[in-house]
């Protein structure tokens, strides 16, 4: 699916789709090629890992998926052990792009990817909770009948069952976020954000039970991602990158807002907390730290 976004953004002349089971990457790139008389000229093709030398961005969405029932962070010891085969590849290739971790639990792999592949690590990014912010967006787009691109309101932290909203800046075009809903005749507003929240925190979950699997949100957000870095958009995007120095957290990666350009992170932004949100961040880097603290990524 995000090969499929990718190639309809106009923003690469060339995709490579690397896996370990070479027919389902040859089906896939032939599938996609047969689109491409409907989208900007670009060559699609099954690779090998020689192909990542000379690329721009290069997207890691290899790995189990969660079956029903099962958190991101169940996933670590198979996905850790599928990147200890995949990262070390891409380091000896000496690519100069950017490296875009999707693969589940994303910030644990974002981390990991950042320690095998000795890139600096403004080149390696996680897609983070840009999808969360996303989920955010247009669930209270569709609560208080606006476009969800003129609600802006944060998810942060790990993506996964620790994350937190930020309510303390959210605002509609401007607008503080609660001054809005009174506007628009919601007054309960503990309970009714408590609930989004966990619409967006249990999103996956619910998708999962009855498809099996996310496909579409993930793929715009790699999709809005690459946009950042191939136009050096220099947008402010919750993507997981290291971070050192943030509320006094040092040493993990997880999703923060962040400007994204064509460098990759080019910094991580305090977009200022309540005193509760603090809590609930460092909770989230602690269970996140939790996890780092048993692999061995030497
Ligand atoms: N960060 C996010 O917001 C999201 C992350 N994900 C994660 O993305 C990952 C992939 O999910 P799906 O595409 O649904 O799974 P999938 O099972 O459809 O695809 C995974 C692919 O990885 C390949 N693979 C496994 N080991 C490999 C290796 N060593 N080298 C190369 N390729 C290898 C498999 O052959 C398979 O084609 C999962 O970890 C999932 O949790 C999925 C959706 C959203
Ligand atoms: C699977 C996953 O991480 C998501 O859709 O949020």
């Amino acid at each position: 699916a995000s090969a499929f976004s990718l190639m309809q953004s106009g923003l690469f002349s060339e995709l490579v789709l690397i896996d370990a089971n070479r027919d389902k990457a040859e089906g896939e790139a032939m599938d996609l090629s047969h689109g491409a008389p409907f989208a900007r000229p670009i060559e699609i093709s099954a690779g090998a890992y020689d192909d990542i030398a000379d690329c721009g961005l290069i997207v890691v969405t290899a790995g189990a998926n969660q079956k029903p029932g099962e958190t991101r962070l169940d996933l670590v010891n198979k996905n850790v052990g599928i990147f200890k085969q995949i990262i070390p590849e891409i380091k000896k290739r000496q690519c100069e792009g950017i490296l875009l971790v999707v693969s589940n639990p994303v910030d644990i792999l974002t981390y990991t990817a950042l320690k095998l592949s000795g890139f600096p690590p403004s080149r390696v990014i996680g897609s983070g909770t840009v999808l969360d912010t996303a989920r955010l967006k247009y669930l209270l787009g569709q609560r208080l009948g606006v476009d969800s691109r003129s609600v802006h309101a944060y998810i942060i932290g790990e993506h996964g069952d620790s994350e937190l909203a930020v309510w303390s800046s959210a605002n509609v075009s401007g607008v503080e976020l609660y001054r809005f809903c009174e506007l628009c005749g919601h007054f309960e507003h503990e309970q009714n954000m408590q609930k989004l929240y966990e619409d967006v925190r249990d999103s996956a979950y619910e998708i999962i039970q009855k498809k099996g699997a996310t496909y579409y949100g993930i793929a715009m957000a790699v999709r809005r991602i690459a946009e950042c870095i191939m136009r050096d958009e220099r947008s402010i995007l919750p993507v997981s990158s290291l971070i050192e120095g943030y509320y006094g957290l040092n040493g993990i990666c997880m999703g923060i807002p962040t400007i994204v350009g064509s460098e990759g992170v080019e910094k991580v932004v305090d977009v200022g907390l309540s005193g509760d949100e603090q809590l609930k961040l460092l909770k989230s880097a602690e269970s996140l730290k939790k996890v780092l603290d048993t692999l061995d990524l030497s």
